[in-house]
């Protein structure tokens, strides 16, 4: 039978393009789909049906999505790192230049001159108004990063390409994301000294209950009042009533985000684009090709990559057929499943076991297709979240 997966926003056809048809059906509604793929669509637990095996985010920020429910359920949930990253850094160039030069103020000056049917006129009053619209120069200002994961990584490289100074801050950063970095890169040791010397602050790093208004009244009052911050992670990060009282003060010169809110729309000091940072080609493709894949070779081969809440594992098929069984993480669980293979004189041919907090995952290959009594006592052992089995041995 083919698998259903549902889609619950728009995906980019190259990615639906790596669920082939005769096994894949591919719709925006389904009762019962075997897997959802989607963007930014805020999914509720109720949204979830029993049938669903795994759910797989075409982006980076998984917090529209109840990864705690799922885990709870046994549902992997994947995103796709790194895959978007590249267009929120260009992004974030563009989000610079307007904080620092008189871009969109100028471009909606001219637009008010349409009156104009004289060229030599129209010359003679943009030249007496362009000083309204002077900026500074980025070269020799000093950027500082917070988050320096897939896309605050691009950043801090493309800031010191403009000539900036570049200061990150992450105090999870992982090996690999450390390896990233140029070495030019200066290291906070406090947010607060972050945002204190920056002439420019932007936030790359995902919305967690950590990180819920982390930038409150306390650092905003630290930023120097010609600063810009800007925002293309996620609003909440953000405490916006400190942010508003902040750019009423003066402590800060301009906020520039992605992520609009009925009290920032209309002010002179605060530039918006409607959640756009992934919204180029390449970007969908990218994701939607990482996050098809992925789905994919879990539900042919049970395997897990880039998942935000279930170890990674990847184990290589010998023949046979597979089981896929999630349990918390305590002792004798894996034993048990074990016992009842053994009481029924199924060989296991090969078999891998990881663990990440409370969810443990395991993928055994056997040698004999076990009778479906078999896997509904397994489905009841203590501890056992879920059992799935990939394939048919043929015997
Ligand atoms: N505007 C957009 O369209 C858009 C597009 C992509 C991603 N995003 C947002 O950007 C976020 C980052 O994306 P990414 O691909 O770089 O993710 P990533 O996982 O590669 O990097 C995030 C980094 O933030 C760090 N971090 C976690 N807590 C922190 C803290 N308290 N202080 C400082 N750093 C902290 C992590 O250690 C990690 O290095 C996403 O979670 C998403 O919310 C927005
Ligand atoms: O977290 C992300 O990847 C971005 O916010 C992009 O969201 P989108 O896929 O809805 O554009």
């Amino acid at each position: 039978m083919a698998n259903r997966i549902l889609t619950l926003n728009q995906i980019s056809v190259r990615g639906l393009d790596r669920l082939p048809r005769e096994s894949y059906e591919i719709a925006s509604e389904f009762s019962h789909p075997e897997a959802i793929l989607l963007r930014s669509h805020k999914l509720q637990p109720a949204d979830i049906a029993d049938s669903v095996l795994a759910i797989a985010r075409a982006g980076a920020g998984v917090n529209n999505i109840p990864v705690e429910e799922c885990t709870r359920r046994g549902i992997p949930v994947f995103n796709t790192p790194g895959a978007n990253a590249n267009a929120v850094k260009e992004l974030v160039a563009a989000g610079l230049l307007l904080g620092s030069r008189g871009i969109v103020a100028g471009s909606e000056y001219v637009h008010t001159l349409g009156e104009f049917t004289d060229k030599g006129e129209l010359n003679k009053t943009l030249e007496a108004n362009k000083k309204r619209f002077k900026g500074n120069e980025l070269h020799g200002k000093t950027l500082g990063v917070v988050g320096l994961g897939a896309i605050g990584s691009l950043v801090a490289e493309m800031a010191l390409t403009l000539g900036m100074e570049v200061v990150g801050y992450d105090p999870a950063l992982s090996v690999d994301a450390a390896w990233r970095l140029p070495s030019e890169v200066r290291k906070a040791e406090a947010l607060s000294s972050l945002f204190a010397r920056c002439d420019y602050v932007t936030l790359h790093l995902p919305v967690l209950d950590s990180t819920r208004g982390l930038v409150n009244a306390e650092l905003l009052s630290a930023m120097q009042p010609h600063a810009c911050l800007l925002n293309f992670a996620r609003e909440e990060i953000v405490d916006e009533a400190s942010l508003i009282q902040a750019l009423d003060a003066g402590q800060l010169r301009k906020y520039i985000a992605d992520f609009p809110t009925p009290a920032l729309i209309g002010r002179d000091d605060v530039i918006l684009t409607p959640h756009i940072g992934a919204s180029t080609d390449e970007a969908e493709d990218n994701c939607a090709v990482m996050a098809a894949d992925q789905l994919r070779d879990f539900l042919e081969n049970g395997n897990i990559r880039n998942s935000v809440n279930f170890p990674t594992l990847l184990l290589e098929r010998v023949g046979g057929c597979r089981l896929a069984v999630t349990n918390q993480n305590v002792p004798r669980t894996l034993n048990s499943v074990l016992t009842l293979l053994a009481e029924q004189n199924i060989n296991v041919i090969d078999m891998l076991n990881k663990s990440r907090d409370e969810v443990a995952y395991n993928l055994i290959d056997i040698d004999t297709t076990p009778p479906e009594a078999l896997l509904s006592q397994m489905r009841g052992l203590d501890g056992v979240t879920s059992v799935r089995l990939i394939g048919d041995c043929g015997k």
